[in-house]
């Protein structure tokens, strides 16, 4: 008699694809009733297995002496990425993508995007919250809400975002900026490797004293301790932040059972450590419910929610405590790690800030550069968004038409969207789209965003096309953290520039502009982790000098 267990083994390949088959076809026919052109891939973006695999798999299918079609452009998490605009170059504003699980719309038109934004607030698109109820790993919080739990809880939680709060930003990230510049620059001409890892820690101790009133000098990456004993505070968190990917997938209970496989022991007990932190905290911090107004942060403030005027339960304390380190985190550390690696292929760049930088000194008769001067750095400014524009840490932005079948407007054409049809706004694409950026769109230009004709001398932003621009989204969930980022990023740089340039390091036999070439390829060699970020920043490394 035939083996069952074989049986079943041979059988679950031929079910998986069958189900794939159908899934398919199922979708298809829902996508031809849009009217978009189509796109057909065998596999699920989100299918875990497949994401798990993909890294490894893609490089071998791209050798294929006969190609893949579609399959290696576009069937993986941030081929936008590398596309760019092409694809919409290619097929148009908009094109659905049929895969066995759900079908996505792929938006590029500025004024579509607009008005998707503009019905969110009408309930007619929502951000769908099950993509991301995996950050619900230590309680509801503000990026896994929906309506009036979303409301009760932005309004807790986003008020101390102010211009109290960002002077405090400001000053500490100059502060640790200087320490490690004092770090980076010690390590001589053979040059620090460690950009990407520095400038996380970095973020981290910004978002911690500013949101959670707690302060630590900066200390590189080689110069850290491995601890075996109970972490701190600030250790356990940033184990989690660096570990993200297996505790969201897993989730901390399951990870504390698995405590016996090598590796998620330490990383079950940060979850431990970092939850007893912020109970303790919540504790601390109930005495001091009567700081209100400038003297709030993050934490006085969702302890004053729970505690004074209940409106948050303890558990959406905690879950906002993490999501706010998890969001404001690694989306500043990565933006850093590529400016600062772009800054060091373009030289003259450089030289650009540092001149305003000088400037803004000069006039002000002091080198004291307080928040107040912050908008007098425009050309500092400039050299984020234009980071966020080519490097959007997220990529794109999904919404769905969730409750009933919406129609869009795309072009001159109107489009019917069936009920839980995902869109995806693809952010990456109108912030290079030629229609939109010109045919350099795709290159990193800073200087494209200051006006042409400044009057009195003082340089001004340009305004983008409205929806053409959307690193921070926009309208209802709009990133609270906008310029918590922006000063972050303006005060680094101030502080590192004035007085300092960076270069690669060559290797043997390089010259300037091959040396440029190969650290442009890090930047490049980039994709979606959880957020877009260089695969190898250590392969860059950065000679930092002071200026002549
Ligand atoms: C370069 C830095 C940053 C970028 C590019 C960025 C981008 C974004 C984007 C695109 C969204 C989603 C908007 C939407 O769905 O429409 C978002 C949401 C969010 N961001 Fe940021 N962010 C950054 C920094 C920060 C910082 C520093 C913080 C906090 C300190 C923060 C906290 C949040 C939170 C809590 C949400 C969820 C908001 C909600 O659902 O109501 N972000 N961010």
């Amino acid at each position: 008699m035939a083996n069952p267990v074989l049986i079943a083994v041979l059988l679950l390949p031929l079910g998986v694809f069958v189900s794939s088959l159908w899934g398919v076809f199922r979708n298809y026919r829902a996508a031809r009733t849009i009217g978009l052109p189509i796109i057909i891939l065998p596999i699920s973006l989100t299918n875990l297995l497949w994401m798990m695999l993909v890294r490894h798999v893609m490089p071998l299918l791209e050798r294929l002496p006969f190609g893949s079609g579609y399959f290696t452009r576009f069937c993986y998490t941030g081929w936008e990425f590398k596309d760019k605009s092409r694809a919409h170059v290619e097929f148009g504003d908009a094109f659905t993508s049929v895969t066995p699980g759900k079908n996505w719309v792929y938006l590029c038109n500025a004024d579509a995007v607009t008005e998707i934004i503009r019905r969110e607030r009408q309930g007619e698109f929502a951000r769908p919250v099950e993509m991301l109820a995996m950050l619900d790993v230590f309680g509801p919080n503000l990026s896994t809400v929906h309506g009036k739990d979303w409301q009760r809880q932005r309004k807790c939680t986003t008020a101390t975002f102010n211009e109290h709060n960002n002077a405090l930003v400001w000053d500490e990230s100059r502060r640790q900026a200087h320490q490690m510049l004092e770090y980076w620059m010690s390590a001589g001409e053979s040059g620090t490797r460690t950009t990407a890892d520095d400038v996380r820690t970095l973020a981290l101790d910004v978002l911690l004293f500013a949101g959670f009133g707690k302060s630590f000098d900066f200390k590189g990456s080689k110069t850290k301790e491995k601890s075996t004993g109970p972490l701190s505070y600030r250790d356990a968190l940033a184990l989690i932040l660096e570990n993200a990917v297996p505790i969201l997938a897993i989730g901390p209970k399951v990870l504390q059972r698995l405590s016996f496989v090598p590796g998620l022991g330490r990383l079950g007990q940060a979850t431990i450590e970092f939850k007893q932190y912020m109970v303790d905290m919540l504790e601390e911090n109930k005495h001091a419910t009567d700081i209100q107004g400038t003297q709030a942060n993050l934490l006085t403030s969702l302890v004053r929610a729970a505690v004074v005027d209940k409106q948050l339960s303890e558990d959406e304390v905690f879950g906002n405590m993490f999501v706010f380190n998890f969001a404001g985190h690694d989306t500043t550390a990565h933006t850093l790690a590529f400016t600062f690696v772009l800054l060091a292929v373009y030289p003259e760049v450089q030289d650009w800030m540092a001149e305003e930088i000088n400037n803004v000194v000069n006039n002000n008769g002091s080198e004291q550069l307080s928040y107040d001067l912050f908008a007098s750095f425009p050309r500092t400014l400039a050299i984020l968004l234009e980071t966020v524009r080519l490097f959007d840490p997220l990529l794109s932005l999904v919404k769905v038409s969730e409750s009933r079948p919406q129609t869009l407007t795309i072009g001159d054409k109107d489009h019917t969207l069936p009920t839980g049809t995902q869109v995806l706004l693809n952010l990456n694409a109108l912030q290079t789209h030629p229609k939109y950026w010109g045919d350099d769109g795709h290159d990193w230009r800073p200087s494209r965003w200051i006006k042409a004709g400044s009057v009195d001398g003082q340089e001004e932003l340009i305004t983008p096309v409205k929806g053409s621009y959307l690193p921070w989204g926009e309208g209802l969930r709009a990133c609270p953290g906008k310029k918590f980022a922006q000063v972050e990023h303006v005060a680094v740089m101030v502080a590192i520039f004035r007085e300092h340039c960076v270069a690669p390091v060559k290797l043997a036999g390089e010259d300037d502009a091959a040396a440029k070439k190969r650290t442009l390829d890090v930047v490049n060699d980039a994709g979606m982790v959880l957020l877009l970020q260089m695969f190898h920043p250590e392969k860059a490394a950065l000679q930092w000098r002071k200026r002549v």
